[in-house]
């Protein structure tokens, strides 16, 4: 079990990298504390298997150092790095029995018999599929498959720490669950390092007490799923996380605060203070739809036309057009199931505890007080 710390790390997999956009990962720092149950999510082609792969070794990065425990490892395989890692797609000896593909990590360790019998029965137990043991690996079926390649990660207690690339890819979405959990169980019940990666963010918050949220070669937030819903610290999390993702609204800063489709939200003056700090980069206001309200048209300056309602069994999600300026946003409001649907025109208000600003991407940090 290991602390793995991530130091000036970046990869290009060009020879000859020209500028940030030849690498798959730009320059990094990052630290996975030892025993905690980690997810990599982003996009496809952000770089999360780049960096899983120069975690585990079976990648050597172009620049920088991966330590463990304070030890660098660069260089050493996965074998010497004492490491297991579970892919999207099974690897499994075919020919061999469930029972022998399990004990095999445990076997080429000379670990005793009585131990590899103890370890086999448990993580055979802990999958549910002791019933299997004595069957040929090739005549299972994909789900089965996909469980003892998992297993054989599982299976032995010493290692620094186990990384599953998308496992639950091919797993039968009744099972997916299950089997999320049942990580999790494995995880508290044997505190190993584990990094879990996937682009499914449901799937990542189910299993991790912290998120990396990757986009373009880089992590831009490392969070629990609570900071990441309420405190996205880049509108690429502000967009990737929730369902839907945040209202990123284009403003400019105003005398009293900030104009949105020509119209003037007022803001406290430290929020004005810390929006200037920035200069003149481009400004995003951040809301999710969860705390837009809607009040009377009467009651708010910003006024909006009801859309297109989509029912979603416990809340709904509103299309709301703006008014003001021609090219005035849309946005998206949930409210829920027992709250009445609005038709024609609303007055709509940001509630200023959760409203955020963005000066390039990057999220502008209030001081207590400080939001708008
Ligand atoms: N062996 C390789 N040679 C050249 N470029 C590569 C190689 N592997 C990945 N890349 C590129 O590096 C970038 C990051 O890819 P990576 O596979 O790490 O992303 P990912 O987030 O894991 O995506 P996915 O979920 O689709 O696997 C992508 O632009 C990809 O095209």
């Amino acid at each position: 079990m290991a602390e793995i710390r991530l130091q000036q790390l970046a990869h290009s997999y060009h020879a000859n990298p020209a500028g940030p956009e030849d690498y798959a990962l730009r320059r990094m720092e990052h630290v996975w504390e030892q025993g905690g149950a980690y997810a990599l999510l982003g996009p496809s082609g952000c770089g999360k298997s780049t960096l899983l792969n120069i975690i585990s070794g079976l990648l050597e990065p172009s620049e920088g150092q991966v330590l463990y425990d304070g030890k660098s490892v660069n260089g050493l395989t996965p074998q010497q790095r004492n490491i297991a890692q579970v892919f999207q797609f099974p690897v499994i000896y075919d020919t061999m029995t469930v029972h022998d593909n399990l004990a095999f990590p445990l076997r080429n360790q000379r670990q005793p018999a009585a131990k590899i019998a103890e370890r086999v029965t448990e993580v055979a137990q802990t999958l549910e599929i002791e019933h299997l043991l004595h069957r040929k690996a090739r005549n299972l079926t994909a789900d089965e498959k996909q469980k003892v390649s998992m297993g054989r990660g599982l299976v032995r207690d010493d290692v620094a720490a186990i990384l599953f690339d998308e496992p639950l890819t091919v797993i039968d979405p009744q099972l997916k669950w299950r089997l999320r959990r049942k990580l999790k169980q494995i995880h508290e019940r044997f505190n190993i390092t584990m990094v879990y990666v996937t682009h499914d963010q449901l799937e990542a918050s189910t299993f991790a007490d912290k998120i990396a949220v990757m986009y373009d070669g880089q992590i831009v937030q490392f969070g629990t799923p609570r900071e990441l819903f309420e405190n996205p610290a880049h509108t690429f999390v502000g967009y990737f996380i929730g369902s839907p993702g945040m209202n990123l609204l284009a403003v400019t800063p105003s005398a009293e605060g900030v104009l949105l489709a020509g119209i003037e939200l007022p803001l406290a003056p430290a929020t004005r203070q810390a929006l200037a700090e920035w200069g003149a980069q481009r400004l995003m206001l951040g809301i999710r739809p969860e705390f837009v309200q809607l009040v009377a048209p009467g009651q708010a300056r910003l006024r909006a036309s009801v859309g297109l309602v989509q029912d979603l069994g416990t809340y709904r999600i509103l299309d709301l057009q703006l008014k003001g300026a021609v090219d005035a946003p849309l946005i998206k409001a949930r409210i829920e199931e027992d709250q009445a649907v609005p038709n024609g025109e609303v007055g709509v208000l940001f509630p200023e505890r959760w409203t955020r600003f963005y000066a390039d991407d990057v999220l502008v940090e209030m001081t207590e007080g400080g939001h708008p």
